[in-house]
């Protein structure tokens, strides 16, 4: 058994993990970092990146069957599913020596391939090495919570870790689940050309603006997804090559089945009674500075509960316990300024506050202004017109930003700025931006904040009367 002392031990070589790991050594901290499945967790390996790259074939094979107001006339591609499959891992494979081994050893981190679990509070075990640190960071992600439906586990079945090695395609894909997982990969399929069916227990998109949810989810009616919603699976069954989801409704069948019905955080073997670390289903209990119930441990990315579950969010929860545990500084994670999207066709993208939430915080002293799509050159020019921005704004400043429309995952990233930085609304009102560009969008919601205030108010009209009579 080796013993290694250090000044930190990251739990996961994620998104989180990775950016933590990457920063400390390089700031002069002594950093063992432990990883018991893949370098660069779940989105290189199964998420964001598998997934957006099959997007990608999914909008290349659309854009063949669509543009005939354009003037192109539409053909049937045919559709290689293993070849885009390729297309998924030539992407990981492109970005993994980033994330891998060798390039974390070549910063100086020691890398333990294993599986890690407390001993106490000051000594976590991987394999055949024994670690005290004096700080712990647990960054080990979460994985596909699988519902408890009767009949489930006799039934094959896909989850984000398994979808992307599939190389036979789906002739009729059922997604149990319309999250961001389902709505995503449901277009996917549909545009490879496989039948879809999403069954959703609830709303589908659910945690969204229902206006903005509701435009996404007529898009990918229109194309083909069938979408039942408030429909609970009450029991799964396979007969030969078909599954069948028996609902209230009548049954739903299908040739093959996607679970992606939300995430559960990996914490249960991690040992963490041992530690004095507290945790329940949402994940490890943690304080505004992403400290758990132990001070000397800290939890980031999916696995601290109550936190949103993005890439990006457990980079910036690397980056706030860095100065933290490297300076000693005080750190908080906030929320209210992270934005992300959600990358069907249109996108759907926020940053802060929703409408009803907004509402609900601000009262009436909130404000919600609106610019549509098909008031934009570029999007008319291109025939992309679906699309509606709304900034809720409370006294001059944004405090939530809600898109949908294309490229909206892009343009919600200077209102994810302004917000950040507390700007007001004249920031975005004053910003020059070339023509004719979405982004424009953004600058002409801001108009329409200051279209009233400039263009109904008698006092302007005093002043420039004033002006025009008596200034020469
Ligand atoms: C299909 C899908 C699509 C997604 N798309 C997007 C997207 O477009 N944009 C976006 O921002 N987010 C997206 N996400 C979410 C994103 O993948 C996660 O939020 C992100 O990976 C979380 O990072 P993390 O560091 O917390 O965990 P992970 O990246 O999952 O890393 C955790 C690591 O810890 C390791 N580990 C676990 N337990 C142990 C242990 N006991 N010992 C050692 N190692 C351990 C795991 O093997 C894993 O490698 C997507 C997720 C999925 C599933
Ligand atoms: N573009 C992105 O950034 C992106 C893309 C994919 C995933 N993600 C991340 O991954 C996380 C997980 O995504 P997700 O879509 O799995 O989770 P989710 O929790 O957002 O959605 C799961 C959906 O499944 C439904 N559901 C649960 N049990 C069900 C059942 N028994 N039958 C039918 N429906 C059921 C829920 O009502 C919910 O609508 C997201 O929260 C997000 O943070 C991000």
């Amino acid at each position: 058994m080796e013993r290694i002392e250090t000044d930190l031990c990251i739990i996961g070589a994620g998104s989180g993990g990775l950016s933590l790991a990457a920063g400390a050594v390089q700031m002069g901290a002594r950093v063992v970092l432990i990883e018991g499945g893949e370098m660069g967790g779940d989105c290189l390996n199964y998420g964001c990146v598998p997934s957006k790259a099959l997007i990608a074939a999914g909008k290349q094979a659309h854009a063949m069957r669509t543009g005939r107001t354009l003037g192109v006339i539409p053909v049937h591609p045919e559709i290689d599913y293993a070849a885009a499959k390729d297309h998924v891992r030539q992407a990981i494979e492109t970005i993994a020596p980033h994330d891998s081994q060798e390039r974390f050893e070549g910063l100086g981190v020691r890398v333990i391939r294993d599986w890690a679990k407390f001993l106490s509070d000051r000594e976590v075990e991987a394999g055949e090495t024994r670690i005290a640190a004096r700080r712990f960071v647990i960054a080990t992600g979460s994985r596909p919570f699988v519902p408890p439906i009767d009949g489930l586990d006799q039934v094959p079945f896909l989850t984000n870790e398994t979808l992307f090695d599939l190389r036979e395609r789906p002739e009729h894909l059922l997604i149990l689940g319309g999250g961001p997982i389902g709505m995503e990969m449901a277009q996917a399929h549909i545009r490879l050309g496989c039948k879809v069916t999403v069954v959703e227990a609830m709303k589908a998109l659910g945690n969204e603006d229902p206006e903005m949810s509701e435009s996404v989810l007529n898009w990918l009616r229109q194309e083909g997804v069938e979408i039942l919603e408030n429909t609970a699976v009450e029991r799964v069954s396979r007969h030969e090559d078909t599954i069948t989801l028996e609902t209230a409704s009548g049954p739903v069948r299908g040739s093959h089945l996607l679970i992606a019905a939300g995430r559960l955080p990996n914490a249960e073997k991690l040992d963490l009674d041992r530690a004095g670390v507290r945790f329940d289903r949402r994940g490890i209990e943690v304080d505004s500075g992403l400290r758990s119930s132990n001070r000397r441990i800290y939890a980031i990315g999916d696995v601290a509960a109550g936190h949103m579950r993005f890439t990006h969010v457990a980079g910036y929860h690397a980056g706030v316990i860095a100065r933290s545990i490297l300076f000693g500084l005080p750190a908080r994670a906030g929320q209210s300024h992270i934005p992300y999207a959600i990358y069907t066709d249109p996108e759907l993208a926020q940053v802060g506050l929703t409408e009803a939430q907004a509402r609900k915080v601000h009262g009436p002293a909130l404000e919600v202004v609106r610019f549509a799509y098909d008031g934009n050159d570029r999007a008319i020019a291109e025939g992309k017109t679906e699309g509606l921005i709304k900034v809720m704004v409370y006294r001059g400043r944004p405090v939530g930003v809600s898109i949908t429309g294309a490229q909206a995952g892009e343009l919600i990233a200077p209102w994810a700025l302004m917000i950040a930085n507390r700007l007001k609304m004249k920031a975005m009102a004053n910003t020059v931006l070339p023509y004719p560009t979405l982004a424009e969008i953004g600058k002409r919601a801001a108009g329409a904040y200051f279209s009233p205030r400039l263009f109904d108010s008698s006092m302007v009209k005093k002043v420039v009367g004033f002006v025009q009579r008596h200034i020469p």
